[in-house]
């Protein structure tokens, strides 16, 4: 299933010249202009289709016990982590396991089963909301759900809630909810260490992401969270071809740990302060500070294998600089 690319025609069409000549120069300069970024979107498209196959490949290899300790080991990390456990309201994808998914399932029945994410009595149940693929054009959206157990299964094998809940109740779409979404879980097929992601090619998340950024900054709303799941061979050491369209991930969580990238997620994760707090000498050596290029601030922090910690970042990809704590 895929989009077309016909998404990308507009932003190169020119107004035309009342000058003939210029005009008709200009349209070729357009043309060409044009012509040489469809090629050029062509070509990612390929990069993509090509990584897409690999990286299922590779999923398809992966060992069925690994799989599962992974999945428990990215869903523990996430159960224990405070920007979880404080999230009022979050966006949740419902792991296929035919698509080799990184588990939710474990996740979403423990916030579902809670009054509220960090187990409190006190405080009002989280909100979640999951995916429900509307058409073909990339249109999804996020409805809310009580439980786990009334989502029916699309064509692409995906549990999906009814627009309408068992009870009869129009469920509530995200895009019309009064208060903001803290936190979106994200699947994906690969990403880089600068929070690239590959998708399935469906194009809903990314449209999911820019609509739903759109509509936090017209309610002046703090922009969610966005953390992508990935095991460990999902992450790749190249960069991920991206076109405008491709939403950056916030943070990635794989068996290696939580990993912030932007500068929101660093101040969410509350990344630099956890490092501050390290106090072994064995850990202060190895910690770096590395400034990424995507985000051109100082996002993410590594740790050298003397420390037995996952070098979840190379130096080679990210670095512009590395400080050392
Ligand atoms: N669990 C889950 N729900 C989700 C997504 C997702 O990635 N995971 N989506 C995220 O967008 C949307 C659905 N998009 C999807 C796009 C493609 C395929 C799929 O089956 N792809 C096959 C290849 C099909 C083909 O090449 O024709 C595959 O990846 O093996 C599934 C879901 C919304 N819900
Ligand atoms: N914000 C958007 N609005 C409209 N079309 C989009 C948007 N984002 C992506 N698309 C279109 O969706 C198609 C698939 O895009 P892409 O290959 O980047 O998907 P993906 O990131 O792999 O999928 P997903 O976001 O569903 O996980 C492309 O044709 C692209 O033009």
């Amino acid at each position: 299933m895929s989009c077309t690319t016909a998404h990308f025609k507009a932003p190169f069409y020119r107004q035309p010249s009342s000058d003939p000549v210029a005009s008709q120069r200009t349209s070729i300069v357009a043309m060409s202009n044009s012509n040489q970024e469809q090629d050029h979107l062509e070509s990612i498209f390929k990069q993509k289709r090509i990584l897409r196959s690999k990286i299922r490949q590779a999923l398809k290899s992966m060992d069925p016990s690994l799989r599962s300790q992974e999945d428990n080991v990215i869903q523990t990390l996430v159960l224990e982590a405070p920007w979880f456990k404080s999230s009022k309201r979050l966006c949740a994808y419902i792991s296929c396991s035919a698509l080799r998914e990184v588990d939710t399932l474990k996740l979403l029945s423990q916030v579902l089963q809670n009054p509220s994410a960090d187990g409190s009595m006190l405080q009002t149940a989280t909100k979640v909301y999951v995916p429900r693929v509307e058409d073909k054009n990339c249109n999804m959206r996020m409805f809310y759900i009580s439980r786990i157990d009334d989502l029916v299964a699309n064509s692409m094998s995906i549990l999906e809630p009814a627009p309408v809940d068992a009870d009869g109740n129009e469920r509530e779409d995200v895009m019309h909810a009064n208060d903001a979404v803290d936190l979106v879980i994200m699947p994906g097929l690969a990403f880089d260490r600068s929070g690239r992601r590959l998708g399935r090619g469906g194009g809903y998340y990314d449209a999911f992401v820019k609509n739903y950024k759109e509509l936090a900054k017209e309610r002046n709303w703090k922009q969610p969270l966005f953390v992508a799941l990935s095991y460990s061979v999902q992450i790749i050491d190249e960069v991920i071809p991206v076109t405008s369209n491709d939403a950056l991930v916030d943070a990635l969580v794989s068996p290696c740990g939580v990993v912030p990238i932007s500068p929101s997620a660093l101040e969410s994760l509350d990344s630099l302060q956890i490092l501050r707090g390290l106090s072994f000498p064995q850990y202060m050596n190895g910690i770096r500070l590395v400034l990424s290029k995507q985000w051109d601030t100082i996002v993410v922090c590594h740790f050298s294998e003397a420390t037995g910690a996952c070098p979840l970042v190379n130096s080679h990809d990210l670095c512009l600089q590395e400080v050392e704590l």
